[in-house]
């Protein structure tokens, strides 16, 4: 009946008659919960040509519901196994395994993307999904984006221009926050605790230049001690150890770390100085701090008339145990060693290769995961709350929704109906992937909720949001190539945006969603930030920027001009001078050879040595060991009559590209 609808559908005059699953090549992005139900159920449907990413190696915890992998694969690459179980289950596949992460590997360029006829995404993260977005975007292919939370789950189409992107409509932020005070200074929940030891563990182990390091020390500015601080501050404890941050305070002590010493600021110090905050006991139970030696005398497991685990009829398993203070008190100071060490090694290892120089908390670390387990009970325990299990804490510091492998297996049979219905509207014999007809598609969500009265729920496609950063300027920015490690934010601002693309002194900013401003017009430069490499801004291959100015047309101040430039920086490992960059944007490689022709006719009548629209960049040829050619493009567009303006800017190709 479906199939009747379809084909009733394309019009098969204008050779739009669909391809085939066996005529298709599709990528997909994600071999874990998802990407291994949709890989089998692909080459089921006949697919013959697939193309696999992911960055992972394969777990124990996997297996449950990753059945392409089998125990005798844990530790090795997602992509590779998953590739070889389905050549296993139907030999005549073409299907390539990419072993990397889709945001950051080199391989994964528009050209990469442009072999394939539809992507799907099977991930489990925002970044890379909005990463596979922009790409599918930028290079007009067809994206099915896949997931799932528990018993819900959906399969969405994004087709530019057409539909709305992935970042059309603002995602709930999937973590939740909590105020830094009551973090810091008046927990009364669990994962209150749980938060603050994680906090805690980025301030000890952490990468120092994060914003979102925040600190754990007591806060004396709490408006609800109401004091400014004044008063705290001048109660200082014994050592004055809350005086500094808990960072600074380890930086000193790191040369003798001593974990006892380390516990006891923590939980015994800061506690005292927060006890000081008079205004915040008024109306809550002060917090009791304690010192390592006399946590070691407490048996106790629970609380506040806490159901004691020991005691309830299901047996447990042990990570599903909550322990007494003396055993949290000891794992926290075993896991505080082992991860010193650790970090130690990081550090050493940093300083000849591109690891960074800081730990990353992971929750199927068990080290990182018993850290945070032991910090967060003890303090609990010093505010009365209830203590909580490495099992819980597992899934509460996770954000771990529990993934159902029923529903992976419906969202990967509908993501494959859907895939089917995408190809079916591509024109068969062209390179053209524009699609024809969109009527017959459909989002897809599978709900729980009883209320929608269906468990699967077919949706009209959505018109893409006119403001989307991502999708409604679909004016292709100019793509740079250059080494991320190497090229620093200086040589970005100057040379590129100002000295090159002749920007005066714009605003560039992250177009990533985040609206995160890399270089300020207002500000003045810190010379300092500006040495750094790009990687350290956590730019990474693939980043827009845009790069925004306005300022008064000296010819016609009344005209406040804008002129707007988008930038696609591309990663590459093959140029090793840090001045180095390329730009290259194969979109407008046919208009500039055009120019050139034209130009060079121009030349030929005029004889004319000095036309400036074709110049060598000699004083660029000893840095840059390219020929490059400049051409002039008119860009943006006049804000007040919607007229093509006279701001331009200089684009430099090279010879090869370009040949
Ligand atoms: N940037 C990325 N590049 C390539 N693959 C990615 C990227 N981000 C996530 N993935 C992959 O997407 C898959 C998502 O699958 P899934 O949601 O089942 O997660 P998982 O890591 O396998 O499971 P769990 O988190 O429950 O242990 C994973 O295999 C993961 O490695
Ligand atoms: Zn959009």
């Amino acid at each position: 009946m479906a199939k009747a609808n379809e084909s009733a559908t394309i019009d098969k005059s204008d050779n739009s008659i669909g391809k085939s699953p066996a005529e298709s090549s599709v990528l997909v992005v994600g071999a874990g919960g998802i990407g291994c139900e949709l890989l089998k159920s692909l080459a089921l449907c006949r697919f013959r040509s697939i193309g696999v990413i992911d960055l992972d190696t394969i777990e124990v915890s996997n297996l449950n519901r990753q059945f392409l992998f089998r125990r005798e694969h844990v530790g090795q690459p997602k992509a590779t196994v998953a590739c070889d179980s389905i050549r296993r289950l139907c030999p005549s596949i073409n299907i390539e395994p990419f072993h990397g992460d889709v945001i950051t590997d080199p391989r994964f360029d528009i050209s990469f993307y442009k072999r394939y006829d539809l992507v799907i995404n099977a991930l489990d993260n925002v970044q890379a999904r909005q990463h596979v977005n922009r790409m599918c975007l930028l290079c007009s292919k067809p994206l099915i984006d896949s997931g799932s939370t528990g018993y819900n789950g959906q399969a969405t189409l994004i087709l530019k221009g057409r539909t709305q992107c992935y970042d059309c409509i603002e995602k709930p932020k999937q973590q939740r926050t909590y105020a830094v005070c009551t973090i810091r200074n008046t927990p009364s929940q669990p994962i209150h605790c749980i938060v603050w030891a994680k906090f805690l563990y980025n301030q000890l182990f952490g990468d120092n230049d994060d914003p979102n390091n925040e600190d754990v020390t007591p806060d004396a500015d709490d408006p609800e001690n109401g004091t400014n601080g004044q008063e705290a501050v001048s109660s200082t404890t014994e050592n004055g150890h809350h005086r500094i941050s808990t960072r600074d305070w380890i930086q000193a002590e790191m040369e003798e770390f001593q974990p006892v010493r380390i516990f006891n600021k923590l939980f015994f110090d800061d506690i005292n100085y927060l006890t000081t905050m008079k205004n915040l006991w008024e109306k809550r139970r002060q917090p009791i701090p304690i010192q390592y030696e006399q946590a070691r005398q407490i048996q106790e497991k629970t609380l506040n008339g806490q159901s004691d685990h020991e005691q309830s009829a299901t047996p447990k398993l042990n990570d599903q145990r909550i322990q007494s203070i003396n055993e949290y008190a000891q794992m926290f100071i075993e896991s505080l060693n082992e991860l010193k060490q650790r970090c130690d090694k990081q550090r050493q290892a940093a300083s000849s290769s591109k690891e960074p120089a800081f730990l990353v908390w992971d929750k199927n670390d068990d080290a990182d995961l018993r850290f945070v387990t032991a910090s967060a009970n003890l303090r609990a325990y010093i505010f009365g709350i209830n203590l909580t299990s490495k099992f819980d804490v597992k899934s509460m510091a996770g954000n771990i929704i529990p993934a159902v492998a029923t529903t992976n297996a419906i969202v990967a049979g509908i993501t494959v109906l859907q895939a089917r219905k995408v190809l079916a509207t591509l024109p068969r014999s062209s390179n053209d992937h524009t699609l024809t007809s969109i009527k017959q598609l459909t989002n897809v969500f599978i709900s729980t909720d009883r209320k929608t009265g269906a468990i699967i729920q077919s949706i009209q496609l959505e018109e893409p949001n006119p403001s989307c950063i991502q999708c409604s300027d679909l004016e292709q920015p100019v793509r740079v190539r250059l080494n991320m490690s190497l090229f620093t934010l200086h040589s970005l601002y100057e040379r590129l945006i100002r000295k090159h693309l002749k920007m005066n002194k714009p605003d560039v900013i992250i177009a990533d969603g985040s609206g995160r401003i890399l270089v300020s017009a207002d500000d003045d430069e810190d010379e300092e930030m500006m040495l750094k490499t790009l990687d350290q801004f956590k730019l990474i291959n693939g980043t827009i920027l845009l790069c925004e100015e306005e300022y008064d047309d000296e010819t016609n101040e009344a005209l406040l001009q804008h002129m707007k430039i988008k930038l696609m920086l591309e990663h590459t490992d093959t140029i090793t001078d840090k001045n180095e960059y390329i730009i290259v944007d194969d979109q407008v490689i046919g208009e500039i050879k055009q120019i050139k022709q034209s130009l060079k006719r121009k030349h030929i009548e005029d004889d004319d040595d000095d036309d400036d629209n074709i110049q060598h960049l000699d004083d660029y040829q000893n840095e840059i060991n390219i020929v490059k050619k400049t051409k002039k493009l008119s860009t943006s567009h006049d804000e007040h009559n919607n007229g093509p303006m006279h701001t331009s800017f200089v684009m430099l190709v090279d010879d090869q590209a370009s040949a």
